[in-house]
């Protein structure tokens, strides 16, 4: 899927892909380091993390296990309420584990901050972060994401992973979206 293939859809794109993979690139250079002769387990966040994963884990050099959870948020319906669910838990025990969370945005923070609760207290070794994308909002809460890939406007993006109502996921770059989508 590319840019023609959603037409007037995309209002602008605002990483290509070239720009998330050398980006990509040195945040896995960094990960090796830090990690270096250490395990490690990377933990993706169904399903917006799928690519982060895929693209990451092969840049790595380090050996590593992946593990999947799917989480959701529920109760008014509001994204991200903080209150959430796990859909689909960890096979991985934790216990002395060194665990990456892989993420494809931090927004509100409060879906990754509930989830760091959660794994911190399964008794891991060490839980850190990696996130493609940030926005300012999610400042609001404290979290400290050891490893981020941009910081972005508070605009709705789609791409790489993100989807707007499960569409636009398989986009290689990530874009923000037309007006006029949201107000069909
Ligand atoms: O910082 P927050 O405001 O909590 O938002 C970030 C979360 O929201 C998205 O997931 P979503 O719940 O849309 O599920 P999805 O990955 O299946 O799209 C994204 O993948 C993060 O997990
Ligand atoms: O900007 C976004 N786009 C898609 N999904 C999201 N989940 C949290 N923020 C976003
Ligand atoms: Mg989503």
């Amino acid at each position: 899927m590319d840019q023609s293939d959603i037409g007037s859809d995309l209002e602008s794109v605002l990483l290509s892909e070239e720009q998330l993979s050398t980006r990509l690139a040195e945040m896995a250079a960094q990960i090796d380091a830090d990690y270096a002769g250490e395990d490690l387990l990377l933990v993706g966040v169904l399903k917006g993390a799928v690519m982060v994963m895929a693209d990451l884990a092969r840049q790595l050099h380090h050996p590593v296990e992946m593990d999947w959870m799917a989480v959701s948020s529920y109760g008014s319906g509001t994204k991200s309420s903080g209150v959430v669910r796990i859909l689909k838990d960890l096979d991985a025990d934790l216990t002395g584990r060194n665990v990456l969370i892989v993420e494809d945005i931090v927004d509100s923070g409060l879906t990754l901050s509930w989830l760091l609760a959660n794994l911190r207290s399964r008794g891991p070794k060490s839980v850190e972060v990696a996130a493609m994308l940030r926005k300012p909002e999610a400042n609001k809460v404290e979290i400290d994401v050891r490893y981020v890939g941009f910081d972005i406007p508070n605009e709705f993006v789609i791409g790489y992973g993100l989807d707007y109502a499960e569409k636009y996921r398989n986009l290689p770059f990530v874009g923000t979206l037309a007006p006029h989508v949201y107000a069909e």
